[in-house]
């Protein structure tokens, strides 16, 4: 279908109703989320939110279980993706993707690897060889300009001093790079990129925000993009939708998001009594009001439809290795607990006032904090979560009212810790500090992010051939630090961290199936 030439900031992407199933395991629950042309529309969240799954149906790897993937080209023609093979995606709705591990023909020059993205290009002026061997202008024509457009996205990428140098030979932030330029040099009106800046340095990464800027302002290429790296996120995306177990848990722009409560404790994956530290840290004082009293719509995700299909104890399931249904806790979702918090506060504000002073404070006793984890909240945990005792009241928060907060037993930090330090299991093989001074890089094995990595350390584990020795019972303790649902073994953290402490490893461990 043909329409009318697009403008800027019409949707290029529609995402609508999508899902995808593997088996029991419902990677993206009717997720529906729009990338407007023009612009850098970034993809976050948890890793194995789904994030992966959604570029992998965007560009034909994976067929959806459900939903429509429109894209609409410059010139107004609106293709279905998921009814298209790959090859086709990127022929004809010109939509190109680098992935998690960088895929370059490491013994080909920088310019080689450019080349060789044009080849179907070459190969149509060629005619397929025939008019390339009688040695015609249309072919000689078509390499030439090959070449000029190699060239032109190396100096973009600030590699042309190297273009005659194997792709190998280069460091990871420039062979990132590389990979954004032989993307282009097909011309895409969709450029997906997912997490490009993994692994690299600030410096590298700073780089990389200036050529992603470039493409933006200057090639008219849209950007949909994957990105851990929250300073390569919030410095060039124009838009950012966050997922947590398949779901949109919020959309908007960088500021909104970074300041949404459900983003701060899902993405950041902090536990309960921290994610009031976390806003701290953000400097949101608006935001802590709001956790104190109830959901502000406004910044927290629109009423979507994957925010309406119910919470994710409803709908979300993983199977484990032997194919077996297993359904995640409810409380497994950091976004469905700020929620519930949240509307627990506001339930407990609402009995406080309808009943005298007096008894009021009676009745907030038994309420369950703003934050506090009583009632029925207490069974949603999942199996080992160590639990706080208390939330303690804010320590920064601005004047609450004296109904909203007035009754839970002030306990200080110090108080509620130790009970929960009690319940958790322990792990077996902590140690007091570093070997030699210096932690392994933790985050190097997948799954493990700076905020766990962190959590991990101090609970003293420092080390990869730490976590490759770990029996079941340190799994179980493990996971009970980090609030995680058996992804510790899923991930497989013992077998990568046993081929990083082999590898004494600066690089991140290969990752297990899909298109990554
Ligand atoms: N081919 C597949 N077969 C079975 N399960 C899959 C497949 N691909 C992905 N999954 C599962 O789907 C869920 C989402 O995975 P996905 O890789 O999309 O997450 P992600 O957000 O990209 O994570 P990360 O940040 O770690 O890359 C995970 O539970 C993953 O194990």
């Amino acid at each position: 279908m043909v329409e009318a030439q697009q403008s800027m900031k019409d949707p290029i992407l529609k995402v609508e109703h999508l899902s995808m199933k593997f088996g029991g395991l419902i990677a993206i629950g009717d997720l529906s989320f729009e990338a407007k042309r023009g612009d850098i529309t970034a993809l976050i969240g948890p890793n194995g939110a789904g994030k992966t799954t959604v570029f992998n149906c965007i560009t034909g790897f994976y067929k959806p279980s459900e939903g429509m993937i429109t894209l609409t080209r410059q010139n107004g023609e609106q293709l279905l993706l998921e009814r298209m093979p790959d090859f086709r995606i990127t022929a004809k709705a010109k939509v190109a993707r680098t992935f998690q591990n960088i895929r370059l023909f490491s013994g080909m020059t920088l310019l080689e690897n450019l080349l060789v993205a044009q080849h179907n290009k070459l190969m149509l002026a060629s005619g397929f060889t025939v008019l390339g061997l009688l040695g015609l202008g249309t072919y000689r024509q078509a390499s030439d300009e090959s070449v000029e457009l190699a060239k032109f996205w190396l100096e973009k990428a600030n590699l042309i001093d190297r273009a005659d140098d194997p792709a190998g030979d280069l460091p990871y932030g420039a062979q990132r790079r590389l990979e954004i330029a032989r993307a282009m040099c097909t011309g895409p009106e969709l450029l997906c990129l997912d997490e490009p800046a993994a692994g690299l340095n600030p410096r590298e990464s700073a780089a990389l925000n200036e050529l992603l800027i470039d493409i933006k302002e200057h090639s008219g290429t849209s950007i949909l993009l994957i990105e851990h790296d929250m300073s390569v996120v919030m410095q060039i995306s124009d838009h950012v939708v966050v997922l947590e177990y398949g779901r949109k848990i919020s959309d908007g722009d960088p500021t909104s998001v970074k300041n949404d409560p459900r983003v701060i404790a899902a993405y950041l994956g902090v536990d309960d009594e921290e994610v009031e530290e976390v806003l701290v840290e953000v400097g949101d004082e608006q935001v802590i009001e709001q956790l104190d009293a109830e959901p502000d719509r406004a910044h927290g995700p629109g009423d979507s439809s994957s925010m309406m299909a119910g919470s994710v104890s409803d709908t979300i399931a993983h199977s484990d290795d032997y194919g077996e249904r297993v359904t995640v806790s409810r409380s497994a979702s950091k976004a469905d607990q700020v929620d519930r918090r949240a509307a627990r506060a506001s339930e407990a504000a609402s009995q406080a006032a309808a009943k005298t002073a007096p008894t009021a404070k009676k009745a907030s006793a038994k309420a369950s904090p703003a934050y506090g984890l009583t009632g029925t909240a207490k069974s949603d945990r999942p199996a080992g979560m160590a639990k706080p005792a208390a939330r303690p009241v804010a320590k920064s928060a601005p004047a609450k009212s004296a109904v909203a907060k007035p009754a839970a037993p002030a306990k200080s930090k110090a108080e509620a810790k130790p009970v929960a330090a009690k319940k958790a299991p322990a792990l077996s093989n902590t140690l007091a500090a570093p070997r030699g001074g210096k932690a392994d890089r933790l985050i190097l094995i997948k799954g493990i992010g700076p905020v766990n990595e962190k959590k991990l350390n101090e609970h003293g584990i420092f080390h990869f051939d730490q976590i490759a020795a770990w029996k079941k019972a340190d799994i179980a303790a493990a996971e009970a630090y980090l609030a995680f649902d058996g992804r510790i073994e899923r991930e497989d953290w013992m077998g990568q961290a046993k081929v990083l402490a082999k590898q004494g490893a600066t690089k991140p461990a290969a990752k297990r199936g899909g298109s990554k």
